[in-house]
């Protein structure tokens, strides 16, 4: 059976902003207040999925989720229409409408974990959805996100489904941000591995070691197939609020910066003891530090396998605009290893909230089979990108500042675009302001 790996990349929504939202995420600290561009940043999403697309890999998406999340505003006591809902939340909580109009969504590493059937005991896909606990904006996707992926992979013959899990930071968990899957084809049955992490002296962990070990349990995968290892405080602390901020891994190759984990040495053992074949392609402090990689994304690259089997790294512009991460690339591309090409796209409106390549996208493993089974909806082809383009620019703001949320009109909008979106994807009335 021919396995391949598809990218579902979030659409970045309407309501795209820069509202400082996300402690210990430096890019989100950093750009607070300033004004975004959704219709800009929706694009540059799109235009990174047709290039993935061109390289003849196959692309999907998940759709954004309705905001400002009224729903969320409800249970905590705000009533009367829609409308007087925002005007008395953005007068006495401003700080509380902004999480309920974060577009964070769009970054589908955080949407779940994915473990494909060569890997489970029972030769199913298995998918948890994240319950994204650390971050009051983040928790309320999840149980969308649940129904997202149950929408779109609607098959019980292949997919299997698993509530985000309880226990909200108990069980902190951040979605395939934290986890990596090492294997010499797409195909076989692969290794593992669960990054988790521990409070830091400036930053809070988001992932926990508790919620990893569930995970595999719910994924059916054996000992043998799990690493479990702890991020560095040192990169905790230097802004890699995500594992996926310093490191990432394809194939049998784990591309990553010499600090990312708490014990290196350790972990590399423990990595070659289940994962024999691995090659580690790592950065030195001493040549890219981690404010380097912080800055620059280096390593929240897309790693991809081309069909000839070579691999391709995709990047963020500020990768190739810093000279030392550039040079490192460069050394990278001579050497004797799997990656022989690297591209640069411009994703700067995602990049301002932390966001780069490998953030925006979820990675999963399907057979010819699986692929059959999934929503064909929410497949990308020339046809289906250039609908959701011209939806983007039928519906989308180029210009929006933090006050612009408390004005009903961007609410109005915001749900007139999604409305027009389940029409597009035949989703019915999905979202909540629909229900
Ligand atoms: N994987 C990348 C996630 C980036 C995301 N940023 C945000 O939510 C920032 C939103 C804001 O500050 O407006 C986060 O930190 O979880």
């Amino acid at each position: 059976m021919t396995y391949s790996e598809y990218n579902f990349d979030g659409l970045i929504g309407p309501t795209h902003n820069y509202a400082g939202l996300s402690f210990g995420n430096l890019a989100s600290a950093t750009n607070a207040g300033r004004a975004s561009n959704p219709r800009e940043a929706a694009l540059q999403g799109l235009a990174k999925m047709r290039e993935v697309m061109s390289l003849g890999l196959g692309q999907g998406f998940l759709p954004p989720q309705d905001r400002p999340h009224l729903k969320t505003l409800r249970a905590l006591g705000f009533s009367g229409t829609d409308k007087q809902i925002i005007e008395k939340v953005a007068n006495k909580e401003p700080q509380l409408l902004a999480n309920c109009y974060a577009a964070s969504p769009m970054w589908t590493a955080n949407a779940g974990t994915v473990a494909p059937s060569p890997d489970t005991a029972d030769g199913k896909v298995h998918f948890t959805a994240a319950n994204l606990a650390a971050n009051f904006h983040r928790s309320i996707e999840a149980d969308t996100t649940a129904r997202v992926l149950s929408h779109i992979f609607d098959d019980e013959n292949f997919f299997v489904h698993h509530q985000p899990l309880p226990g909200a930071m108990h069980f902190g968990d951040e979605g395939a941000a934290n986890h990596g899957r090492l294997c010499e084809e797409h195909g076989d049955k692969a290794v593992h591995l669960f990054v988790y992490g521990e409070d830091g002296q400036k930053f809070p962990a988001r992932q926990k070691l508790r919620a990893s070990e569930a995970i595999a349990r719910n994924h059916k995968l054996s000992d043998d197939q799990c690493v479990f290892v702890q991020q560095s405080g040192t990169a905790l602390d230097a802004g890699a609020f995500h594992n996926d901020v310093v490191g990432v891994a394809n194939g049998r190759v784990l591309f990553l910066h010499e600090q990312s984990f708490a014990d290196r040495d350790a972990a590399y053992a423990a990595i070659r003891e289940k994962a024999p074949f691995v090659e580690i392609i790592e950065a030195q402090a001493s040549t890219v530090s981690l404010e380097d990689c912080i800055k620059s994304y280096l390593f929240n690259s897309q790693l991809l396998t081309l069909p000839g089997g070579e691999m391709a790294l995709l990047l963020p512009y500020e990768s190739e605009e810093n000279p030392r991460v550039k040079a490192f690339l460069d050394e990278t591309l001579s050497k004797n290893n799997p990656i022989n090409r690297v591209i640069f796209k411009n994703v700067r409106e995602s990049m301002r909230n932390g966001g780069g390549p490998a953030c925006l996208r979820l990675r999963v493993v399907l057979s010819e089979e699986e692929a059959a089974a999934v929503n064909r909806n929410f497949i990308l082809d020339d046809a289906q990108i250039t609908r959701l383009e011209e939806w983007v620019k039928a519906h989308y703001r180029d210009h929006v500042l933090p006050d612009d949320l408390r004005d009903p009109a961007f609410m109005e909008e915001s749900f007139a675009a999604m409305e027009a979106l389940t029409k597009i994807l035949s989703m019915g009335s999905f979202y909540d302001f629909q229900r």
